[in-house]
């Protein structure tokens, strides 16, 4: 039970309500077993009238005290069970509502390499686990301790009132547990299994889901489904021992059950013959044990469900307890200006590859320049960026910050002066205007305006339905590539940044949009850093330097017209290529 307790201390606020709903079981287990006793009190009376040792008054009146006493219980366990389901209810919003908070808040600071190599709907799936956790929680305390009280109550009684019918009940409530935890552990498996094997079919429909296109375009609907059945299947046959382990643990527990109160009524029957108990003993013997036996079955499903609960949790925690590799070191200084911008021998392998992304990488960038990264594709310079905005850390090497150490560094200081547009547009499915706004929370509308203004966005964003409280679908599926751009760009030009990192930001749109976008971010770049990646070398030709790489290296550094006097450089053949427009022949002199 280690993974549920690790679930409960990380809502260490409800200890004390739990406690309450604790007390409040309590009394109802004690009620629950004050009941029988005011049946045997009733039927010891009227045996005593029967026989002529008591009047019919005196009979009477006693009757009456126990049916007052009756009433007061029965108001009490209306009143108190009441208590228990607000209680319980309450525990269970506030707990389910503050754990999401948590692991949400915690998926926030998993590091981009996680993300890179989980499946959304595995993270989806262990996500939807707290549900399933806080509402068993939740059953625990609402009805599930009463009744275990009651239980150990009743074998109190009976321990006391007849103790061969004592132990015999005892034994089968211990059996009953006991069978049901090691049920829990023959389970255990099977459980894991199934369970992981349903995050692998969210993960399946979440991948086929965001695929979709590629799916259909490539007709690669039974394949997706091939594998998605497969998985299934697998699911039926752990799913299927599952049930076959917990229904062989039920029959004997039924077994067992039955055998009991049969041995207990045998007992009873058998004593009583012997006149060593009233008509009412007898009833209030037989009443509890059969009491004890109807309370025993969803306690024993309950541990059961435990163990669910168990693999569910360590699923749960699983996913809390990735570490991000990247943290802010102790004392991390805050980042407030960005005048120089240094990679010192920089060099970085991605996890699980054998080659490096980056080898060897220095340069160095002034406040106010813009460096141009250019190459073919897979050179590396996508992972300058990302090691820039510390998504990873330097295998090798350092980048400095006015001389400093990135990592020396608060994280989320050195962003906050970033402003980024990245080749893979990623939009909110929310309105233009809230996608906009994004970058600077709060931003007055006029400003959000002119932000889409000076990245040409204005006019595509008018003639829209609903203009800037347009939705833009799941990732920004409703606009095109070149609008969705628009709107990044609109963004980094909002939070107003030091430095801007443009990775490809112009590329999907046609030459007109890209000239009028390009007019936008240059000034945009006017008096700040910039970091540029362009294929289109035509839109960094007046970078202050232009690093050209290749595999991982940066084969050649300079200005436009530098680089342009080595004709057998691969920046000159690039441009030279490009301006020819023979774009198909790059890939291949690569
Ligand atoms: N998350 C990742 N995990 C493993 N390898 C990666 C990852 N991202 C990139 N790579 C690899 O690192 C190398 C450099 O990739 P990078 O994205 O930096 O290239 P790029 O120059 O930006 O390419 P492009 O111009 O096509 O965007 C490539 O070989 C690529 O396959």
């Amino acid at each position: 039970m280690k993974n549920l307790w690790r679930c409960i201390q990380f809502i260490p606020e409800y200890r004390g309500k739990l406690l309450g709903v604790i007390a409040v079981g309590t009394v109802l287990g004690v009620i629950g077993t004050a009941t029988p006793y005011l049946y045997k009190a009733i039927v010891d009376v009227v045996a005593r009238l029967l026989s002529s040792s008591i009047s019919r008054d005196e009979a009477t009146n006693s009757v009456l005290i126990i049916l007052a006493v009756f009433l007061l219980l029965r108001v009490g366990v209306v009143v108190f069970g009441a208590i228990q389901n607000r209680q319980a209810d309450d525990l269970w919003l506030d707990t389910v509502s503050t754990f999401r908070q948590r692991v949400f808040d915690n998926m926030t600071q998993k590091s981009i390499d996680y993300f890179e190599k989980t499946r959304v709907g595995e993270i989806m799936d262990r996500f939807g686990n707290i549900t399933t956790i806080t509402m068993w929680l939740s059953s625990l305390t609402d009805g599930v301790l009463a009744s275990f009280f009651q239980m150990i109550l009743i074998v109190g009684v009976l321990l006391w009132k007849a103790p061969v019918v004592g132990v015999i009940m005892a034994a089968v409530l211990v059996l009953n547990l006991w069978i049901s935890y090691r049920t829990v552990g023959w389970t255990k498996p099977y459980r894991r299994g199934w369970q992981a094997l349903a995050g692998r079919m969210t993960g399946l429909l979440a991948e086929m889901i965001g695929n979709i296109a590629t799916v259909r375009s490539f007709g690669g609907e039974p394949a997706v489904k091939q594998r998605y059945d497969n998985t299934q299947e697998e699911w039926k046959v752990t799913r299927g021992k599952l049930h076959v382990t917990e229904w062989r643990s039920e029959q004997a527990l039924n077994f067992i059950n039955t055998f009991g109160v049969f041995t207990a009524v045998v007992y009873t029957t058998w004593i009583a013959l012997q006149g060593a108990l009233s008509a009412g003993d007898i009833l209030l013997i037989l009443t509890l044990s059969q009491m004890l036996i109807t309370t025993v079955g969803p306690i024993a499903r309950q541990i059961n469900q435990a163990g669910e609960i168990e693999s569910t949790a360590e699923r749960l925690v699983e996913l809390l307890d990735v570490e991000s590799d990247i943290q802010d070191r102790p004392n991390a200084r805050q980042l407030v200006q960005i005048d120089t911008i240094e990679f010192d021998q920089v060099s970085f392998w991605y996890p699980g590859k054998d080659s490096p992304a980056l080898n060897k990488i220095s340069f160095h960038l002034q406040a106010g320049q813009t460096a141009a990264l250019v190459g073919l594709s897979g050179s590396g310079k996508t992972t300058i960026v990302k090691l820039l905005m510390r998504f990873y850390d330097p295998t090798q090497g350092r980048i400095l910050i006015n001389g400093i150490d990135l990592r020396d560094y608060q994280q989320r200081s050195v962003r906050a002066l970033m402003g980024v547009v990245l080749q893979d547009v990623a939009l909110f499915n929310d309105s233009i205007g809230e996608n906009i706004a994004f970058a600077r929370p709060g931003a007055q509308i006029a400003d959000v305006r002119k932000a889409a203004k000076a990245a040409h966005a204005e006019d595509f964003i008018n003639k829209l339905d609903h203009q800037y409280d347009t939705v833009v679908g799941e990732r920004g599926i409703k606009l095109s590539g070149g609008e969705k751009q628009r709107v990044a760009i609109a963004r980094a030009i909002l939070k107003d940044p030091q430095l801007i990192i443009l990775d490809e930001a112009t590329s999907a749109l046609d030459s007109e949009s890209e000239e009028l976008v390009q007019q936008g971010l240059d000034q945009l770049r006017t008096g700040r850093t910039s970091v540029v990646i362009a294929h289109r070398l035509s839109t960094v030709m007046n970078a202050d330097q232009i690093l050209v790489m290749q595999n991982g290296l940066i084969v050649e550094k300079g200005v436009h017209e530098d680089l342009l006097k080595e004709p057998a450089g691969l920046y000159a053949r690039l441009f030279s290529l490009q301006t020819q427009g023979r774009h198909l022949s790059l890939a291949r002199q690569a």
